[in-house]
């Protein structure tokens, strides 16, 4: 078995529960009240910055070039591409401002970071690694969903459930399976570990959304 594969079987729970989520669910429906979906472009759009700098780290930190280019374009994709999709987004949903980083988004944002920055780089690629994964399969099993007529999050879904995102995240799983298998068995336990708190962490980013969560 691959670490990747061992990886997804670690998470299973929380990506049942994931696309069990009344957030993801109501989105498939076109049915999640617009505020929601507000909430969570202004705090996705504040997340794709750090994550894209987390991404261009890790392209730094990487040992083999064509990782690190790998990472580079991964990080541009999410600083430019995903972020000008989000761009949109706040326009067609009359969203004034990204607004500041909300507690779901500032954990999963930081954590992000300090573990690209200061833990061995195979721990900081599998930590990234939900971001592209998770996103893939939600994007698939809502278009696989029956189609929702003028669902007005169309765009959100044709974007995760594309191939151009597939390539993507192939990539960063042939990665991750090479990097796993070049390092220690204690390294690879702490990136399953990574994996598995930053999938915690996607349920927590569409959970805080959903419950509309702010600073207290
Ligand atoms: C929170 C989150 N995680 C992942 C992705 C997909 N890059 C995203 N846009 N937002």
């Amino acid at each position: 078995m691959t670490w990747t594969e061992h990886a997804w079987q670690a998470i299973a729970p929380i990506y049942k529960r994931i696309i069990e989520m009344p957030f993801l669910a109501e989105l498939s429906k076109g049915t999640l009240a617009q505020e929601r979906f507000q909430f969570y472009i202004m705090q996705d759009s504040g997340y794709l910055e750090h994550f894209g700098k987390a991404l261009a780290l890790l392209g730094a930190r990487a040992a083999a070039t064509e990782d690190a280019l790998a990472f580079m374009r991964f990080a541009e994709n999410a600083l430019v591409v995903e972020s000008l999709l989000h761009e949109s987004y706040l326009k067609d949903f009359g969203i004034p401002d990204k607004g500041t980083l909300e507690p779901a988004c500032h954990h999963y944002v930081h954590f992000l970071k300090s573990t690209a920055a200061l833990d061995a780089v195979e721990i900081g690629m599998a930590a990234v690694l939900p971001c592209f994964w998770i996103y893939k399969a939600v994007g698939d099993h809502i278009s696989k969903s029956p189609q929702a007529p003028a669902n007005p999050y169309q765009k959100w879904i044709d974007t995760y459930g594309g191939e151009e995102f597939g390539i993507a995240v192939r990539q960063a799983i042939a990665i991750c399976d090479r990097a796993a298998s070049a390092t220690t068995e204690q390294t690879r336990a702490a990136m399953t570990k990574a994996f598995i708190t930053a999938s915690r962490l996607e349920y927590d980013f569409w959970d805080g959304a959903y419950q509309l969560r702010m600073w207290k």
